[in-house]
């Protein structure tokens, strides 16, 4: 797509009444840069019809010149968020990081702390391959980049890995054993390898997640994302004992 069609359906996402718009990802190459600054001039200043705020958010791994390119890109726009990420599995610690667990709590910690010294003050922290981590380290992850100035944990599926049961029973023990959760919104990012990612995230919701990420048309890597118009009309349809705010994100991959 071109930058003006990427504008476009940044502005027609606004119109729809999404929340939060996860542009792209400046620091992987100059088109994604020039993308979002565009749309975070151009929509981030904003409010949606029924007069919410449209939050413009950048996607950045945990090092200096990702977050310091995702601030060049949003620091003008009046509502910004930076979204990074790091695996916290065993499989992904061993193999694709090569560090140890108190390395990766450093690593995450120092990044959000360093994203808050340049004055983004909300800050989503993805825990990429989450439904693969061993429970008892995702608590005390979440401890830490809490404590470091995370404002979102967004708990993801990245392998499209986990059953709905399994999946919201996982923010269920999220919620009720990480130290200070009730300070932050807790979102899932659900892929469909199995063709559950509608449906995990659904659980997700009805399980205490405030936010949802989701896809237009489920579009994503390989099977794809959770779809925007899949969970949005199962929440307006199907209503859980409790009536919860929630939160939609498209992230454009
Ligand atoms: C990097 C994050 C946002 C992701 O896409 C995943 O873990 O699936």
């Amino acid at each position: 797509m071109t930058r003006l069609q990427k504008l476009n359906i940044a502005r027609q996402l606004a119109k729809l009444g999404v929340d939060i718009i996860e542009v792209r990802f400046p620091a992987s190459n100059k088109d994604d840069l020039e993308t979002v600054k565009l749309i975070a001039q151009e929509v981030g200043n904003t409010t949606n019809d029924d007069g919410r705020n449209i939050v413009i958010c950048a996607l950045a791994r945990c090092t200096k010149e990702d977050i310091d390119k995702a601030w060049e890109c949003l620091k003008d726009t009046k509502f910004l968020r930076i979204q990074m990420f790091l695996a916290t599995s065993e499989i992904h610690m061993k193999y694709k990081l090569r560090m140890s667990k108190e390395e990766v709590i450093a690593k995450a910690r120092s990044a959000v702390e360093y994203a808050r010294s340049l004055g983004c003050n909300d800050i989503e922290f993805c825990l990429e391959d989450a439904g693969r981590s061993e429970k008892e380290f995702l608590y005390q992850f979440i401890g830490e980049i809490i404590k470091a100035g995370a404002t979102t944990v967004n708990i993801a599926d990245t392998v499209g890995y986990n059953c709905p049961r399994e999946f919201g029973q996982l923010i269920t023990d999220i919620k009720a054993n990480t130290p200070s959760i009730e300070n932050v919104i807790i979102s899932t990012h659900c892929h469909n390898d199995l063709g559950l990612a509608t449906a995990n995230t659904l659980e997700g919701a009805y399980s205490g997640a405030r936010q949802v990420e989701v896809t237009i048309n489920g579009i994503g890597e390989r099977a794809g994302n959770a779809s925007l118009e899949e969970v949005s009309c199962l929440l307006l349809t199907i209503k859980p004992n409790q009536s919860r705010e929630l939160k939609v994100l498209f992230i454009e991959k």
